[in-house]
C-alpha cells in the first residue's frame, strides 16, 4: 500500500518495439525535469523508463528523509578497495553509497539542500568543455528559469537578481530562532553572515535554502513527472530496468532493452534520440555495458566496443566528516517535530583557508539538536555508515546537553576515483571504488578546513556555554595529543565519508561533448551528474536540474517540429485572442 502513490504518473504499458520521440533512462533529479521540459510543448512523444517505483511517504514528507537509506527505494551500493582506515569506522567494512532507486531518484531521498556552488565552478567547466554557453553568465538562466523562490528577504534584495520564481522548483528559507545565536558566533570567529549563499558572493555562513515547498519534498518525482502526469505525451514506465542501448550498424542509437516489472524483455524505439540519466554510478555502467567504454576493460569481458572512451574514470564526490559539540546543558523535554519541515534547524557555512580563493574550499552543515534527540547516533550511523562504538560515543558524549553535529565537506578533493563493470550481467552492481582522501594533498587541505573551522570554540557564545568537542576514542590516534593538528589529520583519516554527491564518470570534455553527445556514437546523449566535469561547491541536485534545463533546449533546437494548428482558433474571436490560441497550441500550455 503506497498512499502517496495518486500524487505520480501511472504506469504506461509499453508493447514490445513501440516507438516514442525520446526515450529518458532514469526518472531522477535530472531525467524527470528533462522529461518534463521535452514534453510541455506537446509535440514530441517522451517516454521515461524508471527502475524504482513511487517515492513513499517518508520521501513525500521533507521531515522523514532520514528513514530512507538501506531500504529498497535505494540502490544499496558499497564501495570496494576501500582504505584500511575506513575498515575501521564504516560499519560494513565499506562506505554505503546511498542512491535514490524510485521515481525523482535522489532528489527523492536526499536531504534537500539547495546549492548552486560558485560563479567560478562554471567558469571552469567552460574552459573544460571550451565551451562559453557553461560559463556562469550562461548558466544563471537555466537556474532561475527552474526555481521559484519563496523568500522575500532574498526576492527584496540586491540577491533577487540571481533568482527565479516562475520555476517549478519551490525553494524556500528556513530561519528557526536558535540559529541567530550561532551566526553571531560564527560572525565573531571571523567569517561573513551572507542573505543568500546562491549568489554571487559564496563565502560565509547563512541560513540554508531547502526544496521544499509547501510542506512538500521538490523531487522531480513530484514537480515534473507528477505535476504534469495527465500530459498525454509523457509516458512514464515504473519498475523496469534498461539494460542496453541498442545501436544500428552506423552507430546511432535507436533504441533500448527493457526487463519490466513483469519480467518481460522488450525493446524500445526512440525516433529521436535516448538519453541516460542514471546516474553517476548506473549511466556509466549502462553505457560500458552497450559497448562505449575504455576499450581494454570491455574486452576482458568479451565486450564489443563501440567507442573508446574513458567512462566510468574521474570520479568525484565530496569528502565529508562529522564533528561533534556539547553545547548547552539542558534536561528540556523538546515539542513533537513536524514531518512537513526539516527535523532540526541548521547554519551552513562555506569557508576558505586561501585568502585567494574566489569559490569556497569547504562546507559545513551545523545541525543544532536538542539533549533529549537520538539524531546523533542515527545520522552517525544510519545515514552515514559509521560503527556504532563511534555513533554511541557521540550520543554518550552529549548527555544532558544540547548538541551542535557538523558535516564538515571538503568541496574540491583532487582525489578521483572509478566506476568499472564487475560482469557483463546488467543485474549486478557495478564495481564502484571511490578512492576518498587517496592524495594524501586532500588530507592536509582538509586538517587545514577542520581547524579554521574549530576556530568558533573560542567565541564568546561557544566559550559561555563551556563548548567542547566531542573526544571519540579512535584506536588509532590514541598517541596524538587531543586537539592537536597531528590528532585531527588522525581523526579525518578514519572519521570520513562520501557526501552522496558523485559526478564526473562520463564528463563533458572527456565522454561527451559540450552538447552532451557520447563521443564516437550518435543520437546518444547523457543528462544527469555523470556529465559534470568536476563538482561544484555545493550540494549536487542543483547542478544535476541545471544539465536537464540545457539539454531539453539543445534537443529542442535540433528537433524542430513543424506547427500544424489543430483548428478550433475562432478568427472571429478577434486578433489578440487568435493569436493567444496558436501560441498556446504552439507551446502545449
Ligand atoms: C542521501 C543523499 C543526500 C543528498 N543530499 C543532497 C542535498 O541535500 N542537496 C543536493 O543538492 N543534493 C543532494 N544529494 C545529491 C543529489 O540528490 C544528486 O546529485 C542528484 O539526485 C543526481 O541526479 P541525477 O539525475 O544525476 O541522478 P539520480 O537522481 O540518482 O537519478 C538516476 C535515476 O536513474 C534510475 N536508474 C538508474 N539505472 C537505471 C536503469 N538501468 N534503468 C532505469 N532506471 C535507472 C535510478 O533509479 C534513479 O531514479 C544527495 C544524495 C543522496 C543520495
Amino acid at each position: 500500500l503506497l498512499l502517496s502513490s495518486y500524487l505520480f504518473p501511472e504506469q504506461t504499458q509499453v508493447r514490445d518495439y513501440h516507438k516514442y520521440d525520446f526515450i529518458v533512462v532514469g526518472g531522477g533529479a535530472a531525467g524527470g525535469a528533462a522529461a518534463d521540459r521535452l514534453s510541455e510543448c506537446g509535440r514530441y512523444d517522451v517516454l521515461v523508463v524508471e527502475a524504482g517505483g513511487d517515492p513513499p511517504t517518508e520521501s513525500v514528507l521533507p521531515g522523514l528523509f532520514s528513514f530512507l537509506p538501506h531500504s529498497k527505494y535505494e540502490w544499496n551500493f558499497t564501495s570496494v578497495n576501500d582504505s584500511e582506515y575506513l575498515k575501521e569506522s564504516h560499519g560494513i567494512g565499506a562506505l554505503g553509497l546511498t542512491s535514490g532507486r524510485m521515481l525523482g531518484g535522489g532528489s527523492s531521498i536526499n536531504y534537500m539542500i539547495y546549492a548552486r556552488g560558485c560563479p567560478g565552478d562554471f567558469d571552469s567547466w567552460a574552459d573544460d568543455t571550451k565551451d562559453d554557453r557553461w560559463n556562469y553568465d550562461n548558466v544563471l538562466p537555466y537556474f532561475r528559469k527552474s526555481e521559484r523562490l519563496e523568500s522575500s528577504e532574498i526576492l527584496y534584495s540586491a540577491d533577487g537578481f540571481y533568482h527565479g520564481t516562475d520555476g517549478f522548483l519551490g525553494i524556500t528559507r528556513e530561519g528557526r530562532p536558535d540559529t541567530a545565536r550561532y551566526l553571531d558566533a560564527f560572525k565573531e570567529a571571523g567569517h561573513k553572515i551572507l542573505n543568500d549563499a546562491n549568489g554571487r558572493d559564496n563565502i560565509g555562513f547563512t541560513l540554508p535554502q531547502y526544496m521544499i515547498s509547501g510542506g512538500m519534498r521538490q523531487s522531480s518525482a513530484y514537480v515534473n513527472l507528477g505535476a504534469h502526469k495527465d500530459r498525454t505525451n509523457l509516458h512514464v514506465l515504473k519498475n523496469s530496468l534498461v539494460v542496453e542501448v541498442i545501436f544500428d550498424s552506423d552507430n546511432n542509437a535507436i533504441g533500448v532493452k527493457v526487463v519490466t516489472d513483469d519480467n518481460r524483455v522488450i525493446t524500445v524505439l526512440a525516433n529521436r534520440e535516448v538519453i541516460l540519466s542514471a546516474g553517476a554510478f548506473n549511466t556509466p555502467k549502462l553505457l560500458m555495458l552497450s559497448g562505449v567504454g575504455p576499450k581494454q576493460h570491455l574486452q576482458s569481458l568479451g565486450i564489443k566496443v563501440r567507442s573508446d572512451l574513458p567512462v566510468g574514470k574521474n570520479l568525484q564526490n565530496h569528502v565529508l566528516s562529522l564533528v561533534s559539540f556539547k553545547m548547552e546543558n539542558s534536561t528540556a523535554k523538546s515539542a513533537p517535530q513536524d514531518p512537513h519541515e526539516m527535523p532540526f534547524p541548521i547554519v551552513l557555512g562555506y569557508g576558505r583557508v586561501d585568502e585567494s580563493q574566489t569559490c569556497p574550499e569547504y562546507q559545513v552543515f551545523n545541525f543544532i539538536i536538542p539533549n533529549d534527540s537520538e539524531a546523533p547516533f542515527d545520522l552517525c550511523s544510519f545515514n552515514l555508515g559509521f560503527t556504532e562504538p563511534i555513533c554511541q560515543g557521540f550520543l554518550d558524549a552529549v548527555k544532558g546537553r544540547n548538541t551542535l553535529l557538523a558535516t564538515i565537506t571538503v568541496l574540491h578533493p583532487e582525489s578521483k576515483g572509478q566506476v568499472t563493470l564487475r560482469s557483463t550481467d546488467p543485474f549486478d552492481p557495478p564495481l564502484i571504488e571511490p578512492r576518498i582522501l587517496s592524495e594524501e594533498r586532500d588530507l592536509d587541505a582538509f586538517t587545514s578546513y577542520l581547524q579554521d573551522y574549530l576556530r568558533v570554540l573560542n567565541t564568546t557564545y561557544f566559550r559561555s556555554v563551556n563548548a567542547e568537542v566531542v573526544e571519540l576514542d579512535l584506536p588509532g590516534c590514541k598517541s596524538h595529543e587531543f586537539g592537536s593538528r597531528a590528532y585531527w589529520k588522525c581523526y579525518l583519516r578514519y572519521m570520513n565519508g562520501g557526501m552522496f554527491h558523485d559526478v564526473g564518470t562520463c564528463s563533458m570534455g572527456a565522454v561527451l561533448d559540450s552538447e552532451l553527445r557520447v563521443l564516437g556514437v550518435r543520437r546518444l546523449r547523457v543528462a544527469d551528474t555523470s556529465a559534470l566535469p568536476s563538482l561544484p561547491s555545493g550540494n549536487t541536485n542543483a547542478a544535476a536540474v541545471l544539465v536537464a534545463e540545457r539539454l531539453a533546449d539543445l534537443l529542442k533546437r535540433d528537433h524542430p517540429v513543424e506547427f500544424v494548428p489543430k483548428g478550433g482558433c475562432d478568427a472571429d474571436s478577434g486578433y489578440v485572442s487568435t493569436i493567444y490560441c496558436y501560441v498556446n497550441q504552439y507551446f502545449g500550455w
